[in-house]
C-alpha cells in the first residue's frame, strides 16, 4: 500500500490552509495525505481528525482532513505573516521531509512559504524548499521543475539577482541540471528517452556573438559534450521562440537559464494547473506553482487546483516507484 503524502502547512497568513482543505474535497475517494500544521490555522471549512502518526491517516482520509498538529507560537492573521511563526513554517517542512526519508510518508508537497518572512522571523538561510530540501536530503545539486501538461520547464539559475546570472550560469551547473532532469524524467515521468530544450541566455541566442558570448563559450560546449554521451539534446535555443505550441511538441522538457526566462512561459500557460517539482531529491517533491497570495488570504476564493494537481503527481510518482 502507498503510503499517505506529508504535507507541510507552509505560511499559515497565506492561502496554503485554505486550500488544502478544498484540496481534501476533491481527492478524499482517490489518496491519502495527511496535513502538519497547528489546529488553531485551520479554517474549518471541512472536517478534520487529529492523527498520531501517519499510519493513521489513510482511515481517517474518507472521513476527514487527516491532520498531524504542529503548534505554531503565534495565531493566524490572513495576509500578515508573524514572524513568531517563522519556526512553526520550517520544521513542519522538516518534519514533513523525515516522514519521507523514513518512509512513512511516500512523498512530500509543500504549501507556499513567505520567503522574506522565514528570514525576517527565524534568519532562514535558504532562498526556497528547493535548497532547503536538498540540504535535509543531504545532496549537494537538486533542480527545480515546473510542469504541467503543456509544457515542463526547468531554471538552471533559481533565486538569485539577474546580474548574477552570467556568473552563477557554469558548465558544471548546467551540466547537472541537464543530467539530473534527464534522470527525473525518466524515473519521475516515465520518459525513455527525454528530449530536452535548452535556452540561450542572451536575445537570439547571441546572434553568433553579437549579443553576448554565453551561449557560444558557455552552453554550446555542454550541449555538444553531452550530445556525444548520447543525451538528446537542441540548443542552445533563442528563448523568446522555444515556448509556442508548435515549438513545444519537440521536447519534453525546457531547460532555460534563470527563473523568469522557464518561469513565465508556464505560469502564462497554466497557472493554474501547473505543479513545482523536485528532481534530484532521495524522496518525491511537489508543491502547488503558486505563492502565498496574501491579496486574497482569508476570502475563501484561492483556487486549489495546482495544490490538486502537485498531490495528484506525487502520488503517481510514488505508485510508480
Ligand atoms: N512554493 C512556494 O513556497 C512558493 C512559490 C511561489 C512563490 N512563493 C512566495 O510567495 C510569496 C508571494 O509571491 P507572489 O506574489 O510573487 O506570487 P503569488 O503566486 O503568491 O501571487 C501572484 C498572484 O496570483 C494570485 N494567486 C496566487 N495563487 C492563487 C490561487 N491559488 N488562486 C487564485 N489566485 C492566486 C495572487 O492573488 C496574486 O495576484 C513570495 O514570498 C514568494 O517567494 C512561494
Ligand atoms: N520559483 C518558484 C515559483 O515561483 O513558483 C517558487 O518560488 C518555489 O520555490 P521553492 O519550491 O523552492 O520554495
Amino acid at each position: 500500500m502507498t503510503a499517505p503524502i506529508a504535507v507541510s502547512c507552509g505560511e499559515p497568513a497565506g492561502v496554503g490552509l485554505e486550500i488544502i482543505e478544498k484540496a481534501w474535497t476533491a481527492l478524499k475517494d482517490d489518496l491519502s495525505f495527511f496535513l502538519i500544521a497547528d489546529p488553531a490555522h485551520l479554517h474549518a471549512t471541512v472536517p478534520v481528525q487529529e492523527i498520531r502518526s501517519p499510519a493513521q491517516a489513510a482511515d481517517v482520509m474518507l472521513n476527514a482532513l487527516p491532520l498531524l498538529a504542529h503548534p505554531f507560537a503565534g495565531i493566524r492573521t490572513a495576509g500578515a505573516p508573524d514572524p513568531q511563526n517563522a519556526e512553526g513554517v520550517i520544521t513542519a517542512i522538516s518534519r514533513a521531509a523525515d516522514f519521507a526519508l523514513t518512509g512513512a510518508a511516500s512523498a512530500v508537497c509543500t504549501l507556499p512559504i513567505h520567503k522574506k518572512a522565514l528570514k525576517d522571523g527565524a534568519d532562514f538561510p535558504y532562498p526556497g524548499h528547493t535548497e532547503y530540501l536538498a540540504h535535509l536530503g543531504k545532496v549537494d545539486r537538486v533542480v527545480m521543475m515546473l510542469a504541467s501538461d503543456q509544457l515542463r520547464v526547468v531554471p538552471t539559475t533559481i533565486h538569485i539577482a539577474l546580474k548574477d546570472v552570467p556568473t552563477a550560469l557554469t558548465p558544471d551547473l548546467l551540466r547537472d541540471t541537464i543530467r539530473i532532469t534527464g534522470a527525473g524524467l525518466r524515473t519521475q515521468f516515465g520518459i525513455a528517452n527525454p528530449r530536452l530544450a535548452v535556452a540561450g541566455l542572451n536575445p537570439h541566442a547571441g546572434e553568433g556573438g553579437a549579443m553576448g558570448l554565453e551561449d557560444m563559450d558557455t552552453i554550446a560546449p555542454v550541449l555538444d559534450q553531452m550530445r556525444a554521451e548520447g543525451y538528446d539534446l537542441s540548443g542552445p535555443l533563442p528563448a523568446d521562440t522555444m515556448f509556442h505550441a508548435r515549438a513545444r511538441a519537440n521536447y519534453d522538457a525546457a531547460i532555460c537559464a534563470y527563473h523568469d526566462q522557464a518561469l513565465i512561459p508556464i505560469k502564462t500557460l497554466d497557472f493554474d494547473r501547473g505543479v513545482n517539482v523536485t528532481l534530484g531529491l532521495p524522496f518525491i517533491r511537489t508543491s502547488p506553482d503558486h505563492g502565498t497570495a496574501f491579496d486574497i488570504a482569508g476570502q475563501g476564493i484561492a483556487n486549489p487546483t495546482s495544490t490538486i494537481e502537485a498531490l495528484r503527481m506525487a502520488w503517481r510518482m510514488a505508485q510508480a516507484s
